[in-house]
C-alpha cells in the first residue's frame, strides 16, 4: 500500500481564498482586520515563520504590523508593546512568536495579550474554554490538523488516536481537540516505556515530539492515518540542509492510508489558522459595531 498525501499548500490556498473573501467584506463594512506580530531576538527559523506570516496576511487582504526587539530587550519593554496593542481598537489579533529568549516568562507574556485578541489561542482562557468544548480561538496547529483530518475525509469519531508529544502549543491542545471530537486519545512523549506499543494502535498518529524521522513504518498500524507536526532541518547526511518531519516519510507511506508530507502539510496549515482567528476576531468586532 502507498499512502494517499495530504497536500497541506493545496488546502492551504483553498482557505486563504475564502478567508481573502471575508477579509474583503469586512473591509468594505470599514473594519479591516488586522495582525500584529511581536518577534524577540534573531532565531532564524522564528524569523522565516514571521515573514511567512506577515507575507500571507499581506496576500488574504489582512493589515500586518510587526514589532521586533533585540534578543537581550528588557520583558517590560514587550509588555508595554502588548498593553498598546490591547488598547489598539484597529488590531484585532496580537501574536507574539515562540520561543522566547531565557528572560522572559513565557506564561506571563501570553496571559498578558487580550483573550479577545489571543489568535494564536496560547491564553490560559482559551486553553480553559477548549478544554471544556466551549467556543475560543484554537492554536493554529492543532486546528490546522483537525481540518485536514476534514478535508482527508478521516472518521475522527470512535478513532484510537495517538498523540506524540505533550507541549502545550501543539500536543496537549491536539489531544483536547482530538477528544473534543470524539477519539479516544493517548498522549505518549519522551518518557513513555513502549512508544511503539502506543504507536502501533493508533489509527490516527500525530507525531510532534521534535526528532528528526523518528516515527518509521514499523511504528505504525497498517491504514493508519499520520500526521506529521515536526518540522527539522538536517545537520548531516546525505540530506543535510533539507527540511524533514518526526516521521520517516519513505518508510511511514508503504504502511500508512494517508499521510502529510513535510515541507507542504501541517506547516502551512499553521499559518492559515492564523489568518482565520485573526478575520473571525474582526468579525466579532464588526458584529459588535452592528
Ligand atoms: N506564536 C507562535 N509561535 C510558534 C508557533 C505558533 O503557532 N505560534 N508554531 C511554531 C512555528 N510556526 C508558527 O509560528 C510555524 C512553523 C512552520 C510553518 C511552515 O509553514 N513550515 C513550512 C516550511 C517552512 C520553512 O521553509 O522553514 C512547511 O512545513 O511546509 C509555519 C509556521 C513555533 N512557534
Amino acid at each position: 500500500m502507498t499512502a494517499r498525501i495530504l497536500d497541506g499548500n493545496a488546502l492551504s490556498a483553498r482557505v486563504r481564498g475564502e478567508l481573502a473573501e471575508r477579509a474583503a467584506a469586512l473591509a468594505a463594512r470599514g473594519v479591516q482586520p488586522c495582525l500584529a506580530v511581536i518577534l524577540v531576538g534573531a532565531n532564524p527559523a522564528s524569523a522565516v515563520y514571521v515573514r511567512n506570516k506577515v507575507a500571507a496576511c499581506e496576500k488574504a487582504g489582512i493589515r500586518s504590523l510587526r514589532f521586533d526587539f533585540a534578543a537581550d530587550v528588557d520583558a517590560g519593554e514587550v509588555m508595554a508593546k502588548i498593553a498598546d496593542l490591547n488598547a489598539d481598537p484597529a488590531v484585532h489579533g496580537i501574536l507574539v512568536q515562540l520561543p522566547l529568549p531565557k528572560q522572559f516568562n513565557e506564561a506571563e507574556v501570553l496571559e498578558a495579550i487580550r483573550v479577545e485578541k489571543d489568535v494564536d489561542g496560547f491564553h490560559a482562557e482559551n486553553v480553559g474554554r477548549l478544554s471544556q468544548g466551549q467556543e475560543a480561538f484554537l492554536p493554529c496547529t492543532p486546528h490546522g490538523v483537525m481540518k485536514m483530518l476534514e478535508a482527508g475525509d478521516v472518521p475522527v469519531q470512535g478513532a484510537e488516536a495517538v498523540v506524540i508529544g505533550r507541549s502545550n502549543i501543539v500536543g496537549k491542545p491536539m489531544a483536547m481537540l482530538l477528544t473534543n471530537a470524539g477519539a479516544t486519545v493517548t498522549v505518549t512523549h519522551s518518557k513513555t516505556r513502549d512508544l511503539a506499543f502506543h504507536t502501533r494502535r493508533a489509527d490516527i498518529l500525530v507525531a510532534a515530539i521534535g526528532k528528526p524521522r523518528f516515527v518509521t513504518g514499523d511504528m505504525i498500524k497498517p491504514g493508519a492515518v499520520v500526521i506529521d507536526v515536526g518540522i527539522n532541518r538536517l545537520n548531516e547526511g546525505p540530506d543535510a540542509g533539507k527540511l524533514c518531519g518526526d516521521v520517516d516519510f519513505e518508510s511511514a507511506k508503504e504502511v500508512a492510508s494517508l499521510i502529510t508530507p513535510v515541507p507542504g502539510g501541517v506547516g502551512p496549515m499553521t499559518i492559515t489558522m492564523l489568518l482565520a482567528n485573526t478575520v473571525e476576531s474582526a468579525e466579532r468586532v464588526a458584529r459588535r459595531k452592528g
